[in-house]
């Protein structure tokens, strides 16, 4: 069961649009094969209702109702009816899973606690909702109030409870006790679904939800890139991978499709991808050290499971100061381009001279170091130039761009308004582009930064990606300006996309 939706949004910071909440649960059910979503708690807000209705009425349409789940409160009909009126059928009942829960926070003995309980899981079986039933903090509880947690679950067994669900509310489990806790609750009770659901604050959650499913647990819980509570929930990327390559099971999960999910989830949440975040870090299939890159052009040796097609990621070889022939080899070939020994020395040279001055080096930047290093003009090889442009910013007005492009020796002009001086250059271009009837890339990721470490000649870093026929790239312009280094690595772009 993912709760991007429920937990996800409970990562400081996170609140998902209706439109976004609909267009994520799509993407779970629809291109994931994610069997259950969970998109809400009830009773949290009036545009949570709103966004609730519209999931649900989506998923009315098109037979995935039974697949949604909100959360809802011990609180007599005021949940169930939230959940019904907003067209869902499914309550994942957040009860005590410990002593100390009931008695402090909730002030009520467990026997009123279960009472109440009944009288919920009673109603909703009256209004035709599927219950499952949350022990809210029961890693505490197994731990430290077994007896309680027992004579919660002898009260509720023969109720019509789908689901029990043990989360691990404080993330305080290890991959140990996890197994021997959900051990415990599986052989005591044989008959009942159990479904975990872990919390990453030891940096533990997948280590457990792998323990879990060792146990022998039905269902596990995650979220897209891990968001959740504080540290968050066990990262679905990893869940699934680790479920086929470790304990050699199988989910309905395209794995194919993670990548793209994760990278909207990261759009509409803001929640920035950390790069060495496995299967999804923007990193994690690039090899850096010359040893690594030697040894995948001898049959792979550096390469394991994780092979980053499984996944809609591409193998990268990166260029800086630890790189060796290998690497550089690897993205010539990428663009097509054959050197000779003496040049390839004279390039790799270069590249680490580069990466010691920390600077960053992409595949793209490939024919500019060539041309520098070997005093020829590789650059004739680029079929596009940016022969003249002129930016204006004057206040009160709109930026405009005038720019003369070359393609294939052809010069062309075209001048727009744009909401910066550089929107303003790129819709120039994408004038010229259109009148020729050729396609432009999307812009997809904009970064401004100053070179890792701080450079004292003031330069600035943009770092542009685009999307084009479906590839994801990016391009690295450097500049004391920071719409000429945009523009430099426009340029970049325009020649990749040539080749
Ligand atoms: C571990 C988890 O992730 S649990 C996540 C549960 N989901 C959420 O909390 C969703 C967001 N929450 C909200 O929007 C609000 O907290 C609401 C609408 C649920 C309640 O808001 P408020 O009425 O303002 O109460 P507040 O948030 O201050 O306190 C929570 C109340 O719920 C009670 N409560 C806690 N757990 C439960 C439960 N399982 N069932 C019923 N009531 C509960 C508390 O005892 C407290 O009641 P009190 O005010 O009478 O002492
Ligand atoms: C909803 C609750 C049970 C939860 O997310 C947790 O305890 O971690």
């Amino acid at each position: 069961m993912d709760t991007t939706l429920r937990d996800g949004e409970q990562t400081s910071g996170v609140s998902f649009a209706a439109h976004e909440k609909l267009n994520i649960a799509q993407v779970l059910l629809n291109d994931l094969g994610v069997n259950r979503v969970e998109i809400a708690s009830a009773r949290v807000s009036d545009g949570e209702f709103e966004a609730v209705k519209r999931v649900a009425a989506w998923a009315e349409r098109t037979g995935n109702l039974h697949k949604l789940e909100v959360l809802g409160f011990v609180d007599g009909d005021a949940s169930l009816n939230w959940i019904e009126s907003a067209g869902c059928r499914v309550v994942n009942l957040l009860c005590k899973g410990s002593y100390k829960h009931v008695t402090e926070q909730l002030r009520k003995l467990p026997e009123q606690h279960i009472a109440d309980i009944r009288s919920v899981v009673s109603l909703a079986t009256e209004k035709g909702i599927e219950v499952n039933v949350y022990l809210e903090d029961w890693s505490n509880g197994i731990k430290n109030s077994p007896d309680y947690v027992f004579q919660l679950i002898d009260a509720l067994k023969d109720l019509p409870i789908r689901r029990f669900m043990l989360p691990d509310t404080l993330g305080i489990l290890n991959p140990g006790n996890t197994y021997e806790f959900c051990k415990q609750m599986l052989d005591r009770y044989p008959d009942l679904h159990f479904d975990f659901h872990a919390h990453n604050d030891y940096d533990l959650a997948v280590a457990n939800v792998y323990s879990a499913v060792r146990a022998g647990v039905h269902g596990v819980h995650t979220t897209i890139n891990g968001l959740g509570e504080r540290a968050g929930n066990a990262p679905l990327s990893s869940v699934i991978a680790v479920i086929k390559d470790h304990l050699n099971g199988q989910t309905s999960v395209r794995e194919e499709k993670i990548n793209a999910a994760s990278r909207l989830v990261e759009t509409y949440s803001g929640i920035h991808i950390a790069p060495n975040r496995p299967i999804i870090g923007e990193h994690v299939f690039t090899q850096c050290a010359g040893v690594h890159a030697d040894g995948d052009s001898k049959n792979n040796l550096y390469c394991n499971d994780l092979i980053p097609e499984r996944f809609g990621r591409v193998r990268e070889y990166a260029l800086g100061k630890t790189s060796g022939k290998a690497n550089i080899r690897m993205n010539l070939e990428s663009l097509g381009i054959d050197v000779d020994d003496d040049s390839m020395r004279k390039i790799t040279e270069r590249i680490i001279e580069l990466g010691d001055k920390k600077e960053m080096v992409t595949t793209e930047d490939l024919p500019y170091i060539i041309s520098d290093v070997l005093h020829h003009d590789t650059m004739t090889d680029q079929r596009i130039r940016i022969l003249n442009y002129s930016l204006s910013l004057a206040q009160g007005l709109r930026p405009v761009a005038t720019i003369k492009i070359e393609i294939d020796g052809e010069a062309y002009q075209e001048s727009a308004c744009g909401d910066g001086q550089y929107d303003a250059f790129v819709r120039a271009l994408r004038k010229i582009y259109s009148d020729l009837g050729r396609p432009f890339p999307m812009l997809t990721n904009y970064s401004v930064s100053i070179p890792p470490g701080g450079r004292t000649d003031a330069f600035v870093q943009t770092i542009i990606s685009w999307n084009y026929a479906g590839v994801d790239f990016k391009t690295r312009g450097l500049d004391a300006d920071q719409t000429e280094a945009a523009i430099k690595a426009t340029l970049k772009m325009l020649n990749k996309i040539e080749q």
